[in-house]
């Protein structure tokens, strides 16, 4: 599903999917979570992303009732976490999903269909996983891709509206990767809510609608993948300087530091389109060159500086 067919769907439901208030969590002397306020409405796509040790796996944890918390008020689809989790309004895909050996999946899945009240029907899990074909396959018989998308066939069973993901495509390859996406995709198009975590900066901006930076338990910064790279700016523009006064740059609409490096001048910008648009009325777009800008870069200016945990 393309970026824009997911962003224009309409929501099904509309409400809050998850609420973290002033949310603390600390081990001993090390603050994991410290004073985290979140809100994500039903309906929506939203990627955690943070250096490790940021406090990802915590916040998720506690989110799903596994953990509790010290401070602060958690949410979950306006219900006590653990309560919901229980009703099956609620599926997640951890890490360390182990799967039963010489069972089928569709046994699997009918399995953990058994252990809720109102299960979503075996066939629509089956193919929103894209597993009807595999379903007589052995659980042990699997690619990693395939076994990925049955765990998040399991995490569909309670029919949930809202599914929580802790790195759902770590160690896939870039195939297995964009099967499981569609999968999630044909999820949310139903107007579920969809949280996951991600190393995979390029992932998070191309199918969340919302990127959350996390560090040092607390948001650094909450947008989309444009806005994130937009708030921290940090483009370049460079041309060949010829004889040009290099001071006359600075004050160009967006610029925000001048450099020359031998017959180069690079000059920071806020505001790309702005700079170049500048630098063409003045004709000196010679050899021009634009880099940076990426959410890579975004996300290590967003972070640096934050990775270092202290117990005070
Ligand atoms: N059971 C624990 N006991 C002590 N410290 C812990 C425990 N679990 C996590 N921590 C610490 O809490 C902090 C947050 O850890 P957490 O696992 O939530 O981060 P994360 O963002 O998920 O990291 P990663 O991306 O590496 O998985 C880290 O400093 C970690 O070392």
């Amino acid at each position: 599903m393309t970026q824009t067919a997911r962003r224009s769907r309409t929501p099904l439901r509309t409400g809050s999917a998850v609420n973290f208030t002033n949310v603390t969590k600390s081990y001993g002397d090390v603050h994991a979570v410290a004073g985290l306020d979140l809100a994500i409405d039903r309906g929506e796509t939203v990627a955690l992303l943070g250096p490790n040790g940021a406090g990802k796996s915590t916040t998720i944890n506690m989110l799903l009732g596994l953990l509790a918390n010290d401070g602060g008020r958690i949410e979950l689809l306006g219900r006590e976490p653990q309560e919901a989790v229980r009703a099956g309004q609620v599926g997640a895909m951890l890490q360390e999903g182990g799967l039963i050996p010489r069972v089928t999946i569709k046994e699997l899945i009918e399995f953990m269909r058994g252990t809720y009240a109102n299960p979503m029907p075996l066939a629509e899990i089956l193919e929103i996983a894209q597993l009807t074909k595999l379903a007589d396959r052995k659980a042990d018989k699997l690619s990693g891709g395939q076994a990925q998308r049955v765990r998040f066939a399991l995490a569909l069973c309670g029919n949930p509206e809202l599914i929580v993901l802790d790195e759902p495509t770590a160690a896939l390859d870039i195939q297995s990767r964009r099967d499981l996406w569609q999968t999630m995709a044909a999820y949310a198009a139903r107007g579920n809510t969809l949280l996951f975590s991600t190393h995979y900066l390029e992932e998070a901006d191309e199918y969340a609608e919302r990127i959350v930076v996390i560090a040092q338990g607390k948001v650094l910064a909450d947008g989309t993948g444009a806005e994130l790279k937009k708030s921290v700016g940090g483009k370049t523009v460079s041309i060949d300087l010829g004889d040009w006064d290099p001071d006359g740059f600075s004050r160009m609409p967006g610029v925000s530091q001048v450099e020359v490096r031998g017959a180069r001048l690079h000059l920071n910008t806020v505001d790309a389109d702005a700079t170049v648009t500048a630098l063409a009325q003045s004709g000196a777009l010679r050899n021009i060159e634009v880099t940076g800008g990426g959410l890579e870069e975004a996300f290590i200016s967003l972070t640096s500086g934050n990775n270092a945990r202290s117990g005070s």
